[in-house]
């Protein structure tokens, strides 16, 4: 059986491509490494360089490979980029799902876990967010996943392609041995700004506002641990594999924590000052977002073992000092 990875070049797809070879699964990485890493795309894996908006690509994928189930992180994914250039996040994120799902649709192939986030709620009404909220999203991003969950909606009905959607909150850490983690260029997420100001890459880190209606004034997020994310695409793999119904499940902690809480734990575990700014908000940030993930524990019986900030930020920092300028220094494969 092969598992086709579009996107497992990039964070947390590299994360999916490792567990699961070391699982034992024949593992296929197609990725325009837009924003990945060829170097982080192990030996054992087959990859594919090339685009999933290239139609004759894809389907040359599908036909040349035995491909029965499809993990799906190749996307466009920065919030406050997407309000600039709202029709590159449509064409990369909705026309590269569909060039995905016609070529599912031709070769039968039936299951899809999928890369979702919780900018398809928007503002939420109510904390924490079960998958049962509204769905506003305040951005051209989560208006573009929203689409692309539609989408995979409509081609059930017609094509029997079962979905599970995967709505991430904010995703961090590294792989424990640290050999393949976070590596952005440009880098926007608050995890690996917060590592590269502690090791003295950057002056300082900028707080995005701190007049937010929240107890310190910071924004609230809900941290995940890469490593806990993929184990509930595995789960959700062999959820659709022995033959269940489509589905949407959010993946967080349940807990909340402001963007000055997560200096002061980084401050503590990497033991360096880590100075700060306040600065303007940015824009599309909602004030707090923090997951309700019991239907997650529920039905695919996931059970988040490395998800506290003290383990994210301790495997992130154990990343950030092995590879201090990410990729960029690792022999390529
Ligand atoms: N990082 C987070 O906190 C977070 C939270 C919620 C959801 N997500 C979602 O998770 C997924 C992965 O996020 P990430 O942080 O690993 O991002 P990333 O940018 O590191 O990885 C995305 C990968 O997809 C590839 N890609 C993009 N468009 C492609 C295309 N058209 N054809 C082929 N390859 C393409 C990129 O080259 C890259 O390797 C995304 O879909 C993102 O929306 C991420
Ligand atoms: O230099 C920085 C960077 C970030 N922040 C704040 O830190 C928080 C987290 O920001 P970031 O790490 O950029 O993540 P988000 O914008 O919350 O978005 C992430 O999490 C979302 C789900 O919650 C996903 O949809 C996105 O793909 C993913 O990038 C936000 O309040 C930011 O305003 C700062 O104050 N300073």
């Amino acid at each position: 059986m092969t598992i086709l990875v579009a996107g497992g070049a990039g964070y947390i797809g590299s994360h999916a491509v490792r567990q699961l070879i070391d699982r034992g699964e024949r593992v296929v990485v197609l990725d325009a490494l837009l924003t990945g890493h060829k170097a982080s795309i192990p030996e054992a894996a087959v990859f594919y360089e090339g685009d999933l908006r290239d139609r004759e690509l894809v389907e040359r994928v599908f036909t040349e490979e035995d491909i029965e189930h499809v993990m799906m992180f190749a996307a466009f994914s920065l919030v406050g980029e997407s309000t600039e250039k709202p029709l590159a996040y449509y064409d990369n994120n909705v026309h590269g799902t569909q060039v995905l799902l016609e070529a599912m649709a031709a070769h039968g192939v039936s299951s899809i876990v999928f890369s979702s986030t919780a900018a398809v709620y928007g503002e939420p009404a109510y904390t924490p967010i079960e998958e049962s909220a509204d769905t506003k999203p305040e951005s051209p991003y989560g208006e573009t996943k929203l689409a692309m969950e539609k989408m995979m909606k409509w081609c059930e009905k017609a094509y029997g392609i079962r979905y599970v959607s995967l709505r991430y909150f904010n995703v961090g850490g590294a792989r424990e041995n640290g050999e393949i983690g976070e590596d952005h260029n440009p880098e926007t997420h608050l995890i690996p700004i917060i590592l590269q100001t502690a090791l003295g890459q950057r002056e300082h880190i900028t707080i995005f506002g701190e007049d937010y209606p929240t107890p310190d004034g910071t924004c609230i997020r809900d941290y995940v641990h890469v490593e806990d994310l993929i184990e509930a695409h595995i789960l959700a793999l062999d959820y659709l594999k022995r033959g269940e119904k489509s589905n949407v499940f959010n993946l967080g902690s349940s807990a909340g924590f402001s963007v000055k809480q997560m200096i002061e734990a980084a401050r503590k575990i990497t033991g360096c000052a880590i100075p700060v700014r306040v600065g303007e908000r940015r824009s599309g940030d909602p004030a707090q977002l923090v997951a309700s993930s019991n239907r997650a524990k529920d039905i695919l019986g996931w059970n988040p073992q490395r998800t506290t900030i003290d383990k994210i930020i301790a495997d992130a920092w154990n990343w950030h000092q092995r590879s201090p300028n990410g990729y960029q220094e690792r022999v390529e494969r």
